[in-house]
């Protein structure tokens, strides 16, 4: 039986996909809630708190959220939380075109998980954080901007890596790793 049950709203069934496969091993099973929360717009520790609240409201009872923003050092971090529109608009050759007057094509993904535990609680917030640069489009595109961010020290962009090799290094593995040690200490 799993140590530790808890209910990952999301839209985003690739996101449920990896945290599930990035948890299999650490007792702590995922059920889900498809829940279309709507995001504010601030930073991505706001936005990470607040819909991760409107989540456990709804809900009535605990929960996590995650937000997952794409940050270019040569824009000061943005597009950021909103990446999701970038690339809905603009598609992946306009996330490179966004960089055209920049020699640095420096970037990072960041994965912020929200933990609630209830309606009222104040959530409370994990981040992992890989860095890499922004390429012309490589490899499968099944998964958002995946094929134009490659990984420092890989080579490889992380629409090209098998889900093992994405899932060792990400943002999001290393988000979870602190949500992890975050759940261990709630059940002592
Ligand atoms: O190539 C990618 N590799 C990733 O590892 C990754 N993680 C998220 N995304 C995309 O970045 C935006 C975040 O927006 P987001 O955090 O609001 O997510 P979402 O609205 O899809 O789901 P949710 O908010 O219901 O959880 C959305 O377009 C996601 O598809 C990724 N793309
Ligand atoms: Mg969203």
């Amino acid at each position: 039986m799993a140590d530790k049950r808890l209910v990952f709203v999301t839209g985003n069934p690739m996101k449920l996909q990896e945290v599930r496969a990035i948890l299999s091993q650490s007792g702590v099973e995922i059920d889900s809630q498809n829940l279309d929360i709507p995001e504010l717009q601030g930073t991505t520790q706001e936005i990470a708190i607040d819909k991760c609240r409107r989540a456990a409201e709804i809900l009535q009872g605990p929960c996590i959220t995650e937000d997952t923003a794409l940050c270019y050092e040569a824009l000061n971090g943005l597009p950021g939380p909103y990446i999701k529109y970038f690339l809905k608009e603009c598609g992946l050759e306009g996330l490179n075109k966004l960089l055209a007057g920049f020699e640095n094509k420096n970037a990072y993904a960041l994965c912020t998980f929200a933990y609630s535990a209830g309606p009222g609680t104040e959530p409370i917030l994990f981040e992992g954080r890989t860095y890499g640069k922004i390429v012309p489009p490589r490899g499968a595109g099944k998964f958002g901007w995946n094929p134009v961010f490659e990984a420092d020290g890989t080579g490889k962009t992380f629409a090209e890596m098998t889900e093992d090799e994405k899932n060792a290094i990400s943002h999001r593995f290393r988000a979870l790793e602190k949500l992890k040690v975050h759940l261990q200490s709630l059940k002592s």
